[in-house]
């Protein structure tokens, strides 16, 4: 009962329909009780005595009683299947509200699928357990007791004879009970773990079919489907042995009934009225304790459900305010950002970033260059708090980050993330996401500064196309542009580029910059490019390589080192020279002569000795 204990806060208050329901239940089985003690009456005192005149009135008794007992059944399955949807209403929406506070770090390892199934089918079963399972179980109980009442109220000694088997009944129950409960935790972690697998199979459709993995997923997926399948068949093997016995437990009571009350009626010692009545009230008891499997089994699956939810509702925060945060004012944020000896390390990794510095005054640009897994993306992640850095601060304005409130630091950013997410709405709302009251002129105006205005309305119904899961039926480089519309439009302090016009054409890109320029001023801007084009008017340039800074200076400062930058430099210029001749590139011109007359390969670093590594 711990868990739903612990789930008390989304019923309790809807406990009137949860007293509404265990009253009107407990009437109707009150109710209930009163046919035996009518058939007793029929036999003892109509049928025996000859007293037929009876009859109509007892008759209209038993319609009284039947109406009656329909009338409280009706309350009963009214007011419990609103408390299940009213708690499965509360529990969802805090569950919602939890999923959208839940750290970066929780989504690392969290599995789609399973979160699915847990907002659906766990969810469910709680649902079910709280609006009837649980009343059921109460029910059990007072017919238990009323019926046993009654028995002895008629003939203790034929009710204690009856009641021989009843411990044996009791004992095996709680025994399967013992079995079931870790059967059906295996099931609904294989459905689960079947979702999973059904979920990335959608997403990650293009992959599979692209590289022709179609038997091997559906392999994969039968392997979990055979899971699911011998899980459910364990349980039905465990059902299997049990329910019998507890039906041959239960009849035998009935056996014992019947052969006892039938002496005690041949011995003159119980009526036959009481003798039916007595048989009649038998499965007041028995009918509940035989369904006792049942209520266990509701009882145990919506307990492993509610541990799931639990689960999730009490999982840790890691990233979340301090007490009196402090909320920043927008007008007086002016984006002046340090990094001061920054070692950060992701749960259970080796660090990402070592003893990073940085002093990136308001206004700047900064630009971030390094090979894959140099640690780019984590010093972002790290300026936007999705995880807590423990060595070392970073502070805006000169306030540690940590003390500041992570809604107020958040929106004094705009992040246009490596890959781009689109909602399944239309354009315009996938430009305005993020920010309220903004006008049509403010949605267009952006997506003109990016160089998405054109191809935006040349589809069919321009900013009001519904763009598809993800941003299906758009390239990537369009997706890539409306991703940036947003960003620009949320007008930030302080704009992050995470590879951001990656998917975009140099020529396109170099558009997109001159936009840029007009609007990065006074905004601090971290630009992470593996481009130098995309990195050259930076006022620092920072250049990583293993999460440890290896060159930090302007492009020009660079330009007249040997080093990590210059090499990357001379690689893209050989490549590109060809292709598109863009202002700013002429001094590349020498090294593209050079590639030509010798220089190979399109990938790598070229040496210090201007050797070309692949
Ligand atoms: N969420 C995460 N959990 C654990 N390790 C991570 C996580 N994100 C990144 N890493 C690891 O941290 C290191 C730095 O990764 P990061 O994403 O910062 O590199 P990057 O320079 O942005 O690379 P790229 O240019 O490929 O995006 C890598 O070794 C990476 O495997």
């Amino acid at each position: 009962m711990e868990v739903f204990r612990q789930l008390k806060q989304f019923y309790w208050p809807e406990r009137k329909y949860l007293f509404a329901s265990v009253v009107s239940l407990m009437i109707a089985t009150a109710l209930g009780l009163v046919y035996p003690n009518l058939l007793r009456y029929l036999i003892d005192e109509i049928i025996t005595k000859e007293q037929f005149a009876l009859v109509p009135s007892l008759a209209l008794v038993v319609v009284g009683v039947v109406s009656c007992k329909a009338l409280f059944q009706f309350l009963h399955g009214f007011s419990s299947s609103r408390l299940g949807n009213k708690t499965a209403y509360h529990l969802r929406n805090a569950l919602y509200e939890k999923l959208q506070y839940l750290s970066f770090q929780y989504y690392d390892k969290a599995r789609t699928g399973d979160l699915m199934s847990r907002l659906t089918a766990d969810l469910q079963a709680v649902r079910d357990f709280i609006g009837f399972g649980f009343v059921q179980i109460l029910n059990v109980l007072m017919m238990f007791t009323f019926g046993t009442v009654m028995l002895l109220m008629i003939n203790w000694q034929l009710t204690l004879m009856t009641m021989i088997s009843m411990p044996f009944l009791v004992f095996t129950a709680i025994r399967f009970e013992g079995k079931i409960h870790p059967a059906f935790r295996s099931i609904r972690q294989s459905m689960s773990s079947m979702t999973t697998s059904v979920q990335e199979n959608i997403t990650g459709v293009r992959t599979i079919k692209s590289f022709a993995r179609e038997p091997y997923e559906i392999e994969k997926f039968a392997d979990r489907n055979e899971d699911y399948q011998v899980n459910n068949v364990t349980t039905s093997g465990i059902w299997a042995r049990y329910f019998p016995l507890m039906e041959l437990l239960a009849n035998l009571s009935v056996v014992i009934l019947l052969a006892t009350g039938g002496y005690l009626v041949i011995t003159k010692s119980i009526t036959l009225g009481e003798l039916v009545a007595c048989f009649s009230l038998i499965w007041y008891i028995i009918g509940p304790l035989w369904q006792i499997g049942f209520h266990i089994n509701n009882y145990t699956q919506s307990k492993a459900a509610g541990e799931r939810l639990l689960e999730v509702l009490h999982h840790y925060v890691h990233v979340k305010n301090n007490e009196n945060a402090i909320v920043l004012e927008p007008d007086r944020v002016k984006g002046h950002v340090r990094f001061e000896s920054v070692t950060f390390a992701y749960p259970e990794q080796q660090p990402a970033l070592h003893q990073f510095d940085l002093d990136a005054k308001a206004g700047s640009v900064i630009g971030l260059l390094g090979g894959t897994g140099s640690g780019k993306s984590t010093l972002i992640q790290l300026l936007l708090r999705a995880y807590n850095v423990k060595e070392g601060s970073i502070t805006l304005d000169g306030v540690d980050i940590r003390d500041i409130s992570l809604e107020s630091l958040r929106e004094q950013m705009a992040i246009v993330f490596q890959e781009t997410f689109l909602f399944s709405s239309t354009i315009r709302n996938n430009i305005a996401y993020g920010v309220q009251d903004v006008t049509m002129e403010q949605i267009v105006q952006a997506a003109k500064l990016v160089k998405a205005h054109d191809f935006i309305m040349e589809l069919p119904m321009g900013y009001d196309t519904i763009v598809g899961e993800r941003g299906l039926g758009l390239s990537g480089g369009q997706k890539q542009r409306i991703a940036i519309a947003r960003a620009l439009l949320k007008n930030p302090k302080i704009l992050i580029l995470d590879d951001a016009t990656s998917a975009v054409d140099m020529e396109t890109e170099h558009e997109i910059q001159l936009g840029f320029q007009e609007v990065m001023k006074d905004r601090t801007t971290f630009i992470i490019a593996h481009r130098i084009s995309s990195l050259r008017h930076a006022d620092e340039i920072i250049v990583l390589d293993h999460g440890r800074i290896v060159q930090r200076g302007t492009h020009e400062q660079l330009m007249q080192q040997e080093g990590r930058y210059l090499e990357t430099y001379k690689i893209q210029f050989a490549d590109q020279a060809d292709a598109v001749q863009l202002p700013g590139m002429e001094a590349l011109v020498p090294f593209a002569r050079e590639r030509q007359a010798g220089w190979h390969g399109a990938a790598g670093y070229s040496d210090r000795g201007g050797r070309y590594i692949q």
